[in-house]
Order: structure tokens, then sequence, then C-alpha cells
């Protein structure tokens, strides 16, 4: 697989500008997630289809139109079929049609031949998965709600309904997890032939099941294991023809998630409903958390924002690098210097980068070589406050 149909094209002009959803339902409450989700309820469902109705009214985007969407949760394809439409068309009656991607996160136990049937019709995508692992026992682990025959039903479905891409998500260094049983779960993920996957390596989140049991030492971090799961996973996916684009994701040729891509290249998000967050209108900005809060917010007509910074080119500087370098793509230093006026070119930090074989640079292009995406998180934290 050349490197150049991996490229996601560049768009010129406007800045792409994507809508997130967040749809806060959940049927259960798994054990790692620390995601804003509550036990729906249809009182509760029917005051957030409202709720997402009046949060549009308040956003004006003017004569720009959304490239992409992406609804996420929670999990969105609990709604009903005929909620989801109530939702759907709340928002492109208000901002159009995402013009290039439009993806619904979906549980395996969520999973409906009516629901997807209606998605497809109104124009959705892309479907994006939570396998987890195609393992019972760490299924379990997990607090899943779903089992492997739901698992692979529920992609048959998907398939069988037909979406241009297909993406599932995997957690590997699960407590108790051998690698033999993460390559399995690679190599499964992989047999169903979707389009992307995404991995990622488990987080004890606050505040969660998982998160209690290591406080009570009755599981444990471990460093090394989680670096050997991550090659692991890397010599599975590029055995299997999966290319990876980002740390955490890999993709068949043309097939990358766009929502993310933009958001990684500091493009402009609005995020609706509880807990979304925006970079949008000069500021990066997160709407109150909490259902209640939310609604009490629109009804009184104002979006209830939280933690509200102003964007600064410093800012925007900064998390393009950071972002960008975990892009298997790197960054382009000439041209954030055209978008930020900035010195880019001649910066000793990422001559040292290069020296200690953690980048590679090539012309204007700063990416990181296997060695430096092991340490991607230190090499972002070191770019920290450089720039700002
Ligand atoms: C918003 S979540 C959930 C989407 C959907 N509700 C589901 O469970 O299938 C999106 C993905 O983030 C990942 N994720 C969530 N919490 C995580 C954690 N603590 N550690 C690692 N991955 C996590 C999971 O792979 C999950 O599928
Ligand atoms: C975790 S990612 C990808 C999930 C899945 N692996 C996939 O490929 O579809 C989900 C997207 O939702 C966005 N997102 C998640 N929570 C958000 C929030 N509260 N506000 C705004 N965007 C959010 C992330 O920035 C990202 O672009
Ligand atoms: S992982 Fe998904 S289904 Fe599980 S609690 Fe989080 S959002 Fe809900």
């Amino acid at each position: 697989m050349s490197k150049s149909k991996h490229k996601v094209p560049q768009r010129h002009g406007e800045t792409p500008l994507g809508l997130y959803l967040h749809v806060p339902f959940c049927s259960t409450s798994c054990d790692f997630c620390g995601f804003y989700q509550i036990q729906s309820d249809r009182k509760g469902i029917l005051s957030y289809i409202d709720g997402v109705k009046r949060e549009l009214e308040l956003v004006d985007v003017g004569s720009r139109k959304i490239d992409t969407m992406f609804w996420g949760g929670g999990t969105p394809g609990l709604l009903p079929a005929a909620d989801m439409l109530k939702v759907g068309s709340s928002i492109t009656d208000a901002l159009g049609m995402p013009t290039q991607e439009w993806t619904v996160e979906m549980a395996p136990s969520s999973v409906k031949r009516d629901k997807l049937e209606a998605l497809k019709e109104a124009g959705v995508t892309r479907i994006s998965m939570g396998i987890q692992s195609l393992n019972e026992r760490l299924l379990e682990a997990l607090g899943r709600q779903h089992s492997l025959k739901q698992i692979h039903k529920a992609y048959n479905l998907i398939r069988e309904v037909g979406f241009r891409s297909v993406n599932v998500d995997l957690i590997f260094a699960i407590p108790t997890q051998t690698e033999e049983e993460w390559r399995a779960d690679v190599r499964g993920a992989l047999a169903l032939q979707p389009d992307h996957l995404s991995t990622y390596c488990l987080t004890f989140e606050e505040d969660t099941a998982l998160f209690i049991k290591l406080q009570q030492g009755k599981v444990s971090i471990d460093p090394d294991r989680e670096a050997r799961f991550y090659t692991a996973m890397w010599e599975e996916a590029e055995n299997g023809g999966f290319q990876q684009y980002e740390i955490s994701n890999y993709a068949r040729p043309g097939h990358q998630c766009l929502h993310n891509v933009y958001t990684w290249r500091m493009a402009e998000w609005i995020g609706v409903g509880p807990s979304g967050s925006s970079q949008w209108a000069g500021s990066r900005h997160t709407n109150t958390p909490d259902l209640k809060d939310w609604l009490a917010g629109l009804e009184r007509g104002e979006r209830g924002l939280v933690d509200r910074t102003e964007l600064s080119d410093g800012l925007l500087l900064e998390d393009s690098l950071i972002f960008g370098l975990r892009m298997n793509e790197g960054v382009d230093l000439a041209a954030l210097e055209r978008r930020f006026g900035r010195t880019l070119r001649q910066v000793a930090f990422f001559d040292q980068l290069v020296e200690e074989g953690k980048a590679l640079r090539e012309g204007d292009v700063l990416r990181l070589t296997p060695e430096g995406r092991m340490v991607a998180d230190a090499v972002g934290e070191a770019l920290l406050g450089r720039f700002g």
C-alpha cells in the first residue's frame, strides 16, 4: 500500500467544520467508561430531542456547511429509529447535510435492522461499533453487556444494510489479558473485514468500577506490558494489510475518519448535547455535562457553556503540533509557518527529536518514527507551553 493512497485530501480555503452530537443514553454502565452517560428512559429521550432542536437554534454558522458529523456517546444507536430520524432532521434542517462524512456510534447490543435502514436512508455514511474484545472472558472483565454472538450478528447486519465505512473499536491491556489473547483480538477484528480499526489502551477513568479496583490494588498498570501490546497490535494490523494513520487508528486506504483527522488538524467543530465540546467562534468550550442542567440552560435561551478557553494562535499551533505528530502524515512545518506566522523550520527541539531517532524530517514535513510513536505522549508533553 503506498503512503500517498492514505492521504486525506487537504481542503483549500475555508477551514473544515464538524458537528459532534453527544447522545448521553446507555442501557448499561461499562466498568471502564468515563464518558457522560445516563440510563435511558422515554421522558429523558423526549426532552433530549427537544433540547437538541433548541440548542441548534442558538448555533449560527452563517452560510457555512458542515463537512463532517459524528454522533458519539453514550450510545447514539440506543435511540429508537424514529427518534434518530427526528434528531437527524433537526440538524440537517438547521445546518444542511454533512458534505463528506456522517458517523454514528453503535454498541453491538443496540444494532437493529430498522435503525440501520433509517440511518442509511437519512444519509449516514459510517458506522462505528465498540466491540472492545472478541474474548468472552475479557468482555466480562470490562463489564460489557454484549456477547461474541451479538458482535457477529450486529456486524453482519451493518454490512448487509451497507454503509460506506465501518469501524470497530478494540481495547487492549485489559487486566488478565495475555499478549496472545490481544493478538487474537486484533486478528479476529480484522477477519471481520472492517474498513477502519481503532485500538485503545485501557485507561482507568475516575469514578469507574475499574478505577475503584485499581485503587483497591485488585488490578495494576504496567507500562512495559502496554508497550508490548502496542507493538503486537502494530505487527498484527500490518500483517492484515491495515495501515496505521494515527497512534490509535488504522484504516484501509481512503477510509480514515475525516471527522477525527480534521479535529487533529485543528479545524473547527461544534459540540451539541450535554458534555459536547466545541472549537468554534474564537473559543474552546464545553456544554454542561448534566442533562437537566443542559435543558435548564436551553430553557433560558443559553447553551450553558463551561470550561471556556479563548483560542490563541499559540494554543492552536501547539495543538496542531501535538495532535499532528500523532498522525503518520506528521506535520508540514512550512504550512504551519504560513498559518501561524511563526518560525518552525529551525526549532532546535525538532532537530533533537530527529537526532534521538524519534522523528524523521522529509523536506518541511516532520513525522514520528515508530520509536517516536511509542513515546508520543512524552513528545506531546514536551511541546506543552513552547509556543503559547
Ligand atoms: C464513547 S465510547 C462508546 C461507544 C459506544 N457506546 C460503545 O460502547 O460501543 C467510544 C470508544 O472509546 C473507547 N473507550 C471508552 N472508554 C475507554 C477507556 N477507559 N479505555 C480505553 N478505551 C475506552 C471504547 O473502545 C469505546 O468503544
Ligand atoms: C473517540 S473518537 C472515535 C471513535 C471511533 N474509534 C471511530 O473511529 O469512529 C470520537 C470522536 O468524537 C469526538 N468527541 C468525543 N467526545 C466529544 C465531546 N464531548 N465533544 C466533542 N467531540 C467529542 C472526538 O473528538 C472524536 O472526533
Ligand atoms: S462504553 Fe459505551 S455502552 Fe459502555 S457505558 Fe460507555 S458509552 Fe455506554
